[in-house]
């Protein structure tokens, strides 16, 4: 049996190559995000800055009220961030506390935090590191990122439950620490329609989440991987939704790599495009009333694109890859992967069918996010168009 070490109680055990207090830190973020989820008041802390939050997102008025009694050593103040500031009139800072009302009910925080035509003369103030780190783990959770926000009442440690106490810095960084612990768990053989062999293979991190790659044939291990990297779009992959491209381009990138002789889809749980099943639907609400699939996205608060591709590095070089050819449309994505490590030597494009419910949506994405998408200009035309390119060029 082996001896513990003096180290193994410490400071320095690892666990997937983070010390203990770098793992509890970790899992405070994981359950703080659950915390929210539920209603609950959670408080971050950056150094000798503390700050008492609340979901807006889901909250009712015993929630708000058991806050302001208990929770909020001042009366709160919404936090939303500087993009959603940008959308109802406020002057942006990272994280922008804006005043509201003492008797601000939840549906106006709401209309406040995701309405489309908000009128506001509430006055801001710059938000410090607290804050900008509550407002992450509210995107973690795949919440709107907006907040109740206080100041910590001196006997917030004495209420049943104690709110949680997380630190800013580890949640600032939580996404992408979390997804460097990804760890092969199962695999199995799995035919695919089409006539198509493939093995899927999951990857689990210490949270839980988990990450599919689906190896198609047998890829030249000397040769770069050739790789689709997906991201989760339960509408239009599992329902075949016509307002999106990605179903096609899921089944377009598997027949593709089939017929060149074997590689890789890795499939990420980014729906939504990191934001959320509820909040792409949101989103798709926005559209609908005259916004594009970015400012959409903006106008809830969020990033144009809210993806991480730290995962899709740890998937590949697991995996037994360093270069890549990567199947997309998506400028973007050749940059990101490379700077989660991925050697990306080359580009396949993916274009999927044009149809009256996803012209708007693709034309969005050529023309806002740079995506090379030339079936745009034949109409409903020619799909899967495929050559292998530099990376980032057009073909
Ligand atoms: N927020 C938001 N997400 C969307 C919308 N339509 C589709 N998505 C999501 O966008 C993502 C698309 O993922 P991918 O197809 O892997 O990536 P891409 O950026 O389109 O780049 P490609 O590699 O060229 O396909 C999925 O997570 C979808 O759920 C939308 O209107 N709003």
């Amino acid at each position: 049996m082996t001896e513990l070490s003096g180290d193994m109680a410490g400071e320095s055990e690892t666990w997937s190559g983070h010390s203990k207090k770098a793992t509890t830190e970790l899992i405070q973020i994981h359950r703080g995000c659950a915390d929210l989820r539920a209603g609950r008041p959670l408080i971050v802390r950056s150094g000798s800055d503390a700050v008492a939050v609340l979901a807006v997102d889901g909250l009712d008025q015993t929630m708000l009220d058991t806050f302001r009694q208990d929770v909020a050593a001042e009366p709160p103040h919404l936090l939303v961030t500087d993009r959603r500031a940008a959308a109802i009139g406020l002057t942006a800072y990272e994280a922008t506390a804006v005043s509201l009302s003492p008797n601000a009910t939840p549906e106006d925080l709401m209309t406040l935090s995701a309405g489309s035509e908000v009128k506001v003369g509430h006055t801001t103030s710059p938000g410090g590191t607290a804050e900008e780190a509550a407002l992450e783990i509210a995107k973690c959770a795949e919440l709107l990122p907006a907040l109740i926000a206080a100041p910590v009442h001196p006997d917030a440690a004495s209420l049943d439950p104690t709110p949680l106490v997380v630190n800013a810095e580890t949640a600032l960084d939580y996404r992408r620490q979390v997804a460097e612990t990804l760890k092969m768990v199962a695999e199995a053989p799995v035919p695919l329609r089409g006539d198509i062999d493939s093995r899927f293979i999951v990857f689990r991190d210490i949270m839980g989440g988990t990450a599919v790659a689906v190896m198609v044939g047998q890829p030249d291990p000397k040769q770069p991987l050739r790789v689709r990297v997906h991201s989760a779009c339960a509408t239009g992959d599992i329902f075949g939704s016509r307002r999106c491209d990605c179903g096609d381009q899921l089944r377009l990138a598997l027949e593709r790599i089939d017929q060149l002789g074997g590689g890789c889809v890795v499939y990420l749980d980014q729906e939504g495009r990191g934001l959320g099943l509820a909040n792409k639907l949101r989103a798709y609400n926005l559209q609908d009333l005259g916004l594009d699939t970015v400012d959409a996205n903006t106008a809830l608060g969020y990033h144009e694109d809210e993806r991480d591709y730290t995962a899709a590095g740890r998937i590949v070089s697991q995996l037994g890859w360093r270069q890549i050819v990567l199947l997309t449309n998506n400028p973007t994505k050749i940059d990101a992967l490379r700077a989660a490590g991925i050697e990306v030597s080359g580009r396949i494009p993916v274009l999927a069918p044009v149809n009256a419910e996803n012209r708007r949506y693709l034309e969005a994405k050529a023309a806002r996010a740079g995506h090379f998408l030339d079936q745009l200009g034949s109409g409903d035309g020619p799909v899967a168009a495929v050559s292998s390119v530099k990376a980032g060029s057009r073909d």
